[in-house]
C-alpha cells in the first residue's frame, strides 16, 4: 500500500495571488499533487466554470454536506460559505496523492486542527496598497466588496503566525518557486519518510 498523500494548504487574504500562483504552480511540468476544488455559494464570476473553479452551490446544498459529514472545513467569508468537500480529499490522499488546498485562514486553523501534519502556508502582500490594488485591477468585485475583503485581510495577516511557512507574493516566479522549496522538503521531513524506510530496510539475513 503507497503512503498517505500529505495536505499541503495555502491561504492568504483575497486578492493577494493565492490562484494566480496556484495556477502557475500546476502549469510546471513536474507537479504530481493534485488541487482540491472548494465548494462556494457565492455566484460565478464571469468566466467561472462550475467542476473546475469550484462547484457552485445553493446555501441548502451546501448546509446539506455539512449535515452529511462531507466537509473537510467550511468557513463564511463575507456573505458567502466556502469549504473543502472531503471525499476527494480522502480519496487521493488514500491513493498516496498529494493534496493541495487554497482556502482562508479559518478553515486552514480547522484544518490544523485535524491534521496537524499538513503543511500550512501563509502568502501574503507587499502591502495593504498593493493588496488593494491587485482586487480593483482583478476586476469582479464592487467596491464596498473590495473594502470588506480589504478590511478583513488586515485581521487575517497577523493570522500567519500559525502558520508554517510566509511567502511574499512580490513576483509570482518567485513564489511559487518558494513553494516548489517548500514541498520538496516537506517530502523528506524524517517522520514522512522514515517509517516506509524502515519498513523496505529488512536485515542482514
Ligand atoms: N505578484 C503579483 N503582482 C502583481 N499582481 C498580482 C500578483 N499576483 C497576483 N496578481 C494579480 O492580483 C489579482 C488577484 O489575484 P488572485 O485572483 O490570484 O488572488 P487570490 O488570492 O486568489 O484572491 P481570492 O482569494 O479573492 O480568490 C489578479 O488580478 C492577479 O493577476
Ligand atoms: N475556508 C475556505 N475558504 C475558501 C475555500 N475556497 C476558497 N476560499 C477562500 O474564500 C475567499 C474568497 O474567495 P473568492 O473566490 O470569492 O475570491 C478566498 O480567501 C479564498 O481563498 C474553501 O474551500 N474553504
Amino acid at each position: 500500500m503507497s503512503k498517505r498523500g500529505m495536505l499541503i494548504v495555502l491561504s492568504g487574504p483575497s486578492g493577494v495571488g493565492k490562484g494566480t500562483v496556484r495556477k502557475a504552480l500546476f502549469n510546471k511540468s513536474n507537479v504530481d499533487f493534485k488541487y482540491s476544488i472548494s465548494m462556494t455559494t457565492r455566484k460565478p464570476r464571469p468566466g467561472e466554470k462550475n467542476g473546475k473553479d469550484y462547484f457552485f452551490v445553493t446555501k441548502d446544498q451546501f448546509k446539506q454536506h455539512i449535515r452529511k459529514g462531507e466537509m473537510l472545513e467550511y468557513a463564511q467569508y463575507v456573505d458567502n460559505y466556502y469549504g473543502t468537500p472531503l471525499p476527494y480529499v480522502n480519496k487521493m490522499r488514500d491513493e498516496g496523492h498529494d493534496v493541495f488546498l487554497e482556502i482562508e485562514v479559518n478553515g486552514a486553523m480547522q484544518i490544523r486542527s485535524k491534521c496537524p501534519d499538513g503543511v500550512f502556508i501563509f502568502l501574503t502582500p507587499p502591502s495593504i496598497p498593493a493588496l488593494k490594488k491587485r482586487l480593483i485591477g482583478r476586476g469582479t468585485e464592487s467596491m464596498p466588496v473590495i473594502d470588506k475583503r480589504i478590511e478583513k485581510a488586515k485581521r487575517e495577516i497577523p493570522m500567519m503566525r500559525n502558520y508554517d511557512y510566509v511567502v511574499l507574493n512580490d513576483k509570482v516566479s518567485k513564489a511559487v518557486e518558494k513553494i516548489m522549496t517548500i514541498i520538496r522538503s516537506e517530502r523528506l521531513r524524517v517522520n514522512r519518510v522514515m517509517p516506509d524506510y524502515l519498513a523496505k530496510l529488512g536485515d542482514d539475513k
